[in-house]
């Protein structure tokens, strides 16, 4: 199977966690696509959704599928999200698509995270994608100053792109993320840093990987 095929059978598996009558979480990305696409043919069984970007709306909206704005909604029973790697224990990285503040946002209405993913995005150690990291426009400068000076890595501005919120992003190369949890915390307290794309704190609770073998699902 394609890459692009093992990405519409994980979105066709992800309805199997959306629950009758939901509210759904929904992220952002060309797997995502997949997934939004199926739930179109299940508008009728569900209340909504709550989206992670723009583009994920006009998509969502396109099908039928009424969406909540996020500061409406209390709780979700879940958020159905790709992602850019994920490791053995559940934790991301996130964001290649620009939309990582918003999908934390949403990420943390939601009592679980469900990870639809192909099986490229399986790894060991995450790091080899670029970590990406939304900043104020202010504080790009001095934020990648702070990672250039860690050994052997190397921060720089996504050209050509602002997030949904009109800021910069940082992708940032060379880490080895052997402990996400306490870089997410380092980085998310530096002045300036809006949001960090490491979903450690918003780790999935499931994964559905699309292997040649079928769908796995992990569980973490
Ligand atoms: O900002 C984008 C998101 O974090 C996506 O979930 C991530 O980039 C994965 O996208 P895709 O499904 O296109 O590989």
């Amino acid at each position: 199977m394609t890459q692009d095929q093992l990405k519409a059978v994980v979105g066709q598996a992800a309805l199997a966690y959306v629950p009758e009558g939901a509210i759904v979480g929904v992220g952002t990305g060309s797997t995502v696509n997949c997934f939004i696409d199926a739930l179109g043919t299940m508008r009728d069984h569900i209340r909504g959704a709550v989206s992670s970007s723009i583009r994920s709306t006009e998509r969502l909206q396109a099908l039928g599928i009424e969406v909540f704005d996020a500061a409406d909604v209390d709780r979700i029973p879940v958020y159905i999200d790709g992602a850019d790697e994920i490791d053995h224990g559940g934790h991301m990285i996130k964001g290649g698509g620009a939309a990582l503040t918003r999908e934390k946002i949403v990420a943390d209405l939601a009592e679980r995270f469900v990870c639809i993913a192909d099986a490229s995005k399986l790894v060991d150690v995450m790091g080899t994608f670029p970590l990406p990291v939304e900043v104020i426009p202010m504080a790009a400068a001095q934020v990648a100053r702070r990672f250039n000076a860690m050994p052997g890595v190397q921060a720089t501005v996504r050209a050509g792109v602002t997030t949904d919120n009109g800021n910069p992003i940082l992708d940032v190369r060379g880490l080895k993320i052997t402990d996400p949890l306490a870089m997410e915390t380092e980085v998310n307290q530096w002045p300036g840093v809006v949001c960090v794309g490491i979903f450690a704190r918003h780790k999935a609770a499931v994964c559905l990987l699309g292997t040649a073998e079928g769908v796995k699902t992990l569980t973490f």
